[in-house]
């Protein structure tokens, strides 16, 4: 559904994305990681045409997207600052939702809005607040009907009974339709949750682009605990942190979560246990900690 090759794009000379390159099949939700100032913005105003890219191709269903006005009815984008005409109520920008998107959904639309209640639709979005003005781009965009949802940071704002409902409706939405999703955000247990593809972005590339058991299957978490010291640890053990509490030590092992247990095994543990970890926690090890230095990774 979506294909990104070598895209670059340059601010007065500072490559902002550097060679990107991205792949989202249909049907995937798929989130978009990485830390601050990685270009996952930049990324994302180029899939929605508002960015001309300086090299490479951003193409959406097989068809380029910069000035494409066909491309544009094929998908909803909710960005981290929405804009809205602040006079217009909630029935006013539904008008204007329906002339934009021919497959616009009106029953939908009044189907959905019991999922909303706190929402005055007479009432104009200026008097609402940030999260129901978020509220308003989610129900409007869902009744496009939308072969691909795009969203910056999209919970972000919204209380936590809320953010369950909107994940609930997008979630059914990809059920019934097989809509395509690509979610950049933060919240990495929140993406945990919902995404079954990950792409990880630094400085202006995708690093890492991989199903999230893929990911989650690649690195692992062991807690052993030996009789005596800890003995010397295999030469092909990639160790990409170690910390202990008295004898008990917690590994985070680069490669196969069974195969890095079962060569533990043999050094004759006391104890020894296989922990899942979590996105955060991958996030966390594949950057190399806090200063988000890349030195691990061998993918
Ligand atoms: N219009 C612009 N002019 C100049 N530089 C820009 C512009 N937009 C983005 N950049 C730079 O490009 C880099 C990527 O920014 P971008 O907003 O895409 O990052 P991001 O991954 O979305 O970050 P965050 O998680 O903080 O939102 C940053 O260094 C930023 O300063």
């Amino acid at each position: 559904m979506i294909e990104v090759n070598n895209l670059v794009k340059e601010f007065d000379g500072f490559r902002a994305l550097d060679g990107t390159d991205m792949h989202v099949k249909k049907g995937a939700i798929y989130g978009l990681v990485g830390p601050n100032g990685a270009g996952k913005s930049t990324l994302i105003r180029h899939l929605t045409g508002i960015y001309r890219q300086n090299e490479g191709t951003v193409k959406i269903a097989g068809e380029d997207v910069y000035e494409n006005p066909h491309i544009k009815e094929k998908f909803a984008f909710i960005p981290d600052d929405i804009f809205y005409f602040m006079q217009a109520d909630v029935m006013e920008m539904k008008r204007f939702y329906q002339g934009m998107y021919p497959k616009f959904d009106d029953k939908m639309f009044y189907r959905l809005m019991e999922y909303f209640p706190t929402i005055n639709p007479k009432k104009s979005i200026r008097s609402l607040s940030k999260g129901m003005q978020k509220q308003v781009a989610f129900w409007l965009a869902i009744c496009t009907r939308p072969e691909l949802l795009i969203l910056d940071e999209p919970v972000d704002g919204l209380d936590p009974v809320m953010r369950r409902q909107i994940w609930s409706i997008v979630m059914a939405d990809v059920a019934e339709r097989d809509t395509t999703v690509l979610v950049s955000s933060h919240n990495l247990r929140e993406l945990e949750d919902v995404c079954d593809h990950v792409g990880i972005m630094h400085k202006g590339k995708v690093i890492i682009e991989r199903s999230l058991s893929e990911l989650q299957g690649s690195v692992c978490k062991i807690q052993v605990a030996f009789q005596a010291e800890m003995p010397k640890l295999p030469e092909n053990f990639d160790v990409l942190h170690m910390s202990n509490t008295g004898r008990v030590y917690t590994l985070i092992v680069k490669g196969n979560p069974t195969e890095a247990k079962e060569q533990l095994e043999k050094m004759h543990p006391m104890l020894i246990d296989l922990l899942p970890l979590t996105l955060e926690e991958i996030f966390i090890y594949e950057l190399g900690g806090v200063d988000y230095e890349v030195k691990d990774i061998l993918f």
